[in-house]
């Protein structure tokens, strides 16, 4: 039983392979490294450098390596850039994927797990956001989600075919082992930011609207600490190994922190003050977005051990600093 985790040189697929390494399953890596890296990767991962939407490939892999299950977080991830390109995300996470769940079908791999998003809400109406809440992107990143979402149920309907769709909120922090981490230059994920801000990487941080209808004026998210959202693959995992059926489940904690918490706390742990500047807001960003979790509480037993903000960002600054010594 070998596990296939796509993007496994990525953020957070790098964190699921060294859990599942650690854990002693058997797994493989396909990733075209166009946002990973394979030094995040256990050296004796087999890695697979290529692209998902490379059917042959995929199911050369799939029987070479006798795999009995999917993870699946290769992807296009960055939601103004799916704004401005949006067939870049239709091509990557819907028809990619489309490739990938092809494969997997024609030679009976039926476990699957896929990353998708808290953004196929859009802007919810009802904080925290259960999964039966309208589906309402507002970006072609959460709409190329979706699309695989519906894909999947509609695979699971016609074959032998069982999938859990994680729904990720914001996802940060690094490998408490520090052994990996988020790794990509250029990134615009908010903690990952004010991280090379406190570390001067960057010269300032912009906040992307002050005039949203919250408390500060700040956009709100549910930043889930990616050791947590590991944890919930896992289970997951072990879940549809024991027949469970399909299943669609939010990975976030139940409560946000406004855009100047984050930069706060950033401040404090990294005792380092950075330069902010206030901008307009970004396309495609919903006001506020908070998990309601309660099924991935009761479906898979998931205990959440990181649900702290100062913790997220401690482990974030570790990784930053270690990547800048690494860089240099
Ligand atoms: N980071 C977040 O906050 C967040 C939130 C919700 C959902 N997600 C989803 O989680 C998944 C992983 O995100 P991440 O933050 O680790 O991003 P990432 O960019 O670090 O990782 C993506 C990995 O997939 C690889 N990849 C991309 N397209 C590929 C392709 N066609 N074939 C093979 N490999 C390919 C990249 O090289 C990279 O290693 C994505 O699907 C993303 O949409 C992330
Ligand atoms: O330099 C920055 C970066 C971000 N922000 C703000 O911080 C908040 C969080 O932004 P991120 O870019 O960190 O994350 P997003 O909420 O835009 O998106 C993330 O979470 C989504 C789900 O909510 C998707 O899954 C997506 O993959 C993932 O990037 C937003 O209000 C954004 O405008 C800033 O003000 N300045």
């Amino acid at each position: 039983m070998t596990v296939l985790v796509t993007g496994g040189a990525g953020y957070i697929g790098s964190h699921m392979v060294w859990a599942l390494h650690d854990a002693g399953e058997a797994v493989v890596v396909i990733d075209n490294l166009s946002t990973g890296f394979d030094w995040a990767l256990p050296g004796d991962v087999p890695l697979v450098r290529g692209d998902i939407g490379d059917e042959a490939l995929v199911a050369r892999v799939l029987s070479e390596h006798g795999v009995d299950a999917v993870i699946h977080f290769a992807g296009s991830i960055i939601v103004p850039e799916s704004v401005a390109n949006p067939l870049k995300y239709y091509k990557n996470n819907t028809a990619n994927s489309r490739s990938l769940i092809a494969a997997c079908a024609a030679k009976g791999v039926d476990k699957f797990i896929f990353s998708s998003t808290a953004a196929v809400y859009g802007d919810p109406e009802i904080i925290p956001v259960p999964e039966d809440a309208p589906l309402k992107p507002v970006s072609p990143y959460g709409t190329s989600k979706l699309m695989t979402e519906m894909m999947l149920a509609d695979v699971a309907a016609a074959h032998d075919f069982r999938y859990t769709a994680l729904r990720y909120f914001n996802v940060a922090g690094a490998d408490p082992r520090g052994r990996t981490g988020q790794s990509t230059a250029g990134a615009t994920h908010l903690i990952k930011v004010a991280a090379e801000a406190a570390l001067g990487k960057r010269a300032h941080l912009s906040v992307y609207g002050t005039d949203y209808p919250t408390e500060d004026g700040t956009a709100i998210r549910d930043y889930i600490h990616v050791a947590d959202l590991v944890g919930a693959h896992a289970l997951a995992l072990e879940r549809l190994r024991q027949g469970g059926d399909s299943a669609v489940m939010n990975c976030g904690y139940g409560h946000g922190y406004s855009v100047f918490e984050v930069i706060e706390a950033v401040r404090k742990v990294s005792g380092r003050p950075f330069e902010t500047r206030m901008e307009a807001r970004r396309p495609g960003d919903s006001v506020r977005i908070v998990a309601d979790a309660s099924r991935l509480r009761a479906e898979l037993g998931w205990q959440p051990r990181h649900d702290d903000l100062t913790e997220i960002v401690t482990h974030a600054l570790a990784w930053e600093e270690k990547l800048a010594k690494r860089n240099s």
